[in-house]
């Protein structure tokens, strides 16, 4: 049993030295494993630290990523604003080559029509070349110019004497069929007069037993047109274009037509009167001017004469006696209808302003004169100088008896100066005729403020409108004896006898005289105005 337990004891011991072994070992194992771990605590600790620093760089990295984001939203903000600009710069760009395109076709044009001038321009330089050839100097054209105008003058001069430097034409208003008539037509230059008191039968019948012979320069029948009136002063209108002054007057009884054969319906092409057909041909000749590089300046005033009184109708507001009224331009560079219209336009406003009252003779009775004056400056190139001329249109006021219109106060004060401005107008028309070297202009405001183109250098041309009707008798005869060129009383001696034979041979006589006299003077006149149109034209292409 000892020996059991002390065998048993040396295992003990045995199994205590090999625990201890082990222990020890274990110990060993358990150093350096505790180094093992220190190792790995201190290589954990130290990738703690680095993932702590790596997880501040990567908030960092994330807080920059925030600030790229946002640096890339606004550059994306300002892209998109810079697409914005540069797409707007192209349309713009787009219009600009548009345009540029369309200046090119325009310039391409202007410098195909400018090679077609130029090729003219050769073409007429080489004209010009032999002609220069030819005659040598310039002086020469200016003699031939000086010849030209010269020639004109005197052409002018000499168809003035024949058709009279004052003309005066007669106009007769239409009146219905079944009016007793005071007035008839004997031929183109003369009218009869009956007297409707001492008979009321029809002068066509030629039942009178006295009526009175008067003479004019033309007489226009009742159906004579509006076209007929500007035909016959054609020639004035052509001397103002020359730069002369010329003044044309309608004058007459109340109610007979004058301010129907200045002005006439504006807008109508038949019934228009005298002034837009003139104002037509102006605008017509400064489009020519312009054309052809010919300065020109037009300027129109409209006034009107009113008693003591000078109004200046474009305005409307009264202006002194020795001051000029306002000057209108004529615009330029409008093309020939807006001209007109802008004339035309102007006159329907202005003689809105004009003196109108009802009267027993007229329901739209003009009361005051208007005189409706046209400008013309032309720059004349080989003289150097600048030639003007003026055109008056006159439409004066109706003569008119104060016991007839029966105008009472003001309209009595305003008949008595109509009548006392027409009679000296007619007084300085007669002085100029007879070559008196005193003119009476300063008997009235209308003969003083048309002074300067009432003169024996001046042209001027009177119609006379008058009016067959029986009421207007007085008036009529008054008007015909102040502006006929003769008169003459028949008498027949019974109702149904005509002149006795002496007097009708004699009648006969003078009146083949007079109308062989006057196909001459017709004749002559043709052959006259025929010349001044090729002087005309010379004169044209001399200038060009
Ligand atoms: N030749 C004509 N053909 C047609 N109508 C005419 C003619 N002459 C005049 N008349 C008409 O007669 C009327 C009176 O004419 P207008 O006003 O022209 O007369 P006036 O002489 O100017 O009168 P006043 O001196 O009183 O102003 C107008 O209605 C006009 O249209």
């Amino acid at each position: 049993m000892r020996q059991q337990a002390q065998k048993q004891n040396k295992n003990i011991n045995f199994l205590e030295y090999t625990a201890n072994d082990e222990l020890v070992e274990l110990q060993e194992e358990e150093k350096i494993m505790k180094k093992y771990l220190g190792i790995q605590l201190s290589n954990l600790e130290l990738l703690n630290k680095q993932i702590l620093s790596e997880k501040c760089i990567k908030n960092d990295f994330v807080l920059k990523l925030q600030l790229l984001n946002q640096l890339i939203e606004q550059k994306y903000q300002q892209i998109h604003q810079l697409c914005l600009q540069i797409e707007n710069a192209k349309s713009s760009k787009l219009k600009q080559i548009q345009i540029y395109k369309e200046i090119q076709i325009k310039y391409n044009q202007e410098y195909y029509n400018l090679n077609q001038f130029k090729m003219e321009l050769i073409d007429s330089l080489k004209f010009l070349e032999s002609d220069i050839q030819k005659y040598n100097q310039t002086e020469f054209f200016k003699e031939l110019w000086d010849q030209q105008r010269q020639s004109i003058l005197e052409f002018n001069e000499e168809l003035l004497s024949l058709k009279g430097r004052i003309r005066v034409v007669c106009r007769i208003k239409p009146q219905p069929e079944s009016t007793h008539k005071t007035i008839i037509v004997n031929d183109e230059y003369k009218v009869l007069l009956f007297d409707p008191h001492r008979s009321l039968q029809s002068p066509e019948k030629n039942q009178k037993k006295q009526y009175t012979e008067y003479t004019f320069m033309k007489v226009f029948e009742e159906d004579s047109q509006q076209v007929d009136l500007f035909n016959d002063l054609n020639f004035f209108l052509n001397s103002f274009f020359q730069c002369s002054n010329v003044s044309i007057f309608t004058y007459g009884p109340t109610g007979s037509g004058k301010t129907f054969t200045m002005f006439g319906e504006i807008k109508n092409q038949k019934q228009k009167g005298i002034i837009p057909r003139c104002l037509e041909q102006i605008c017509q000749k400064v489009e020519e001017y312009e054309a052809n590089g010919i300065f020109n300046e037009v300027t129109v005033s409209i006034i009107e004469l009113y008693n003591d009184k000078i109004k200046d109708l474009i305005q409307n507001v009264n202006i002194q006696e020795r001051k000029e009224p306002s000057q209108n331009k004529l615009p330029q560079g409008l093309q020939f209808k807006q001209k007109l219209q802008f004339l035309l336009q102007q006159i329907i406003s202005a003689t809105k302003n004009r003196i109108v009252r009802k009267t027993n003779c007229n329901q739209h009775s003009s009361r005051s004169h208007l005189v409706y004056t046209i400008k013309l400056k032309l720059f004349d190139k080989i003289q150097n100088k600048v030639n003007e001329g003026q055109l008056h249109l006159v439409d004066l006021a109706g003569s008119e008896r104060i016991q007839l219109s029966q105008t009472t106060g003001e309209g009595q004060k305003e008949t008595i100066f109509i009548n006392q401005s027409l009679q000296a107008l007619s007084a300085v028309l007669k002085s100029i005729k007879n070559n008196v070297i005193h003119i009476p202009y300063r008997n009235s405001l209308l003969t003083q403020y048309l002074r300067n183109s009432l003169n024996s250098n001046s042209k001027t041309m009177v119609i006379l409108n008058i009016s067959s009707h029986p009421v207007y008798y007085s008036q009529t005869k008054e008007a015909l004896n102040l502006l006929c060129l003769k008169q003459q009383q028949y008498i027949t001696r019974s109702q149904h006898q005509t002149p006795n034979s002496f007097e009708k041979s004699e009648r006969n006589k003078e009146l083949t005289q007079t109308n062989e006299q006057t196909s001459a003077k017709n004749k002559k006149q043709s052959i006259l105005e025929r010349k001044l149109t090729n002087i005309q034209s010379t004169q044209k292409t001399l200038i060009f």
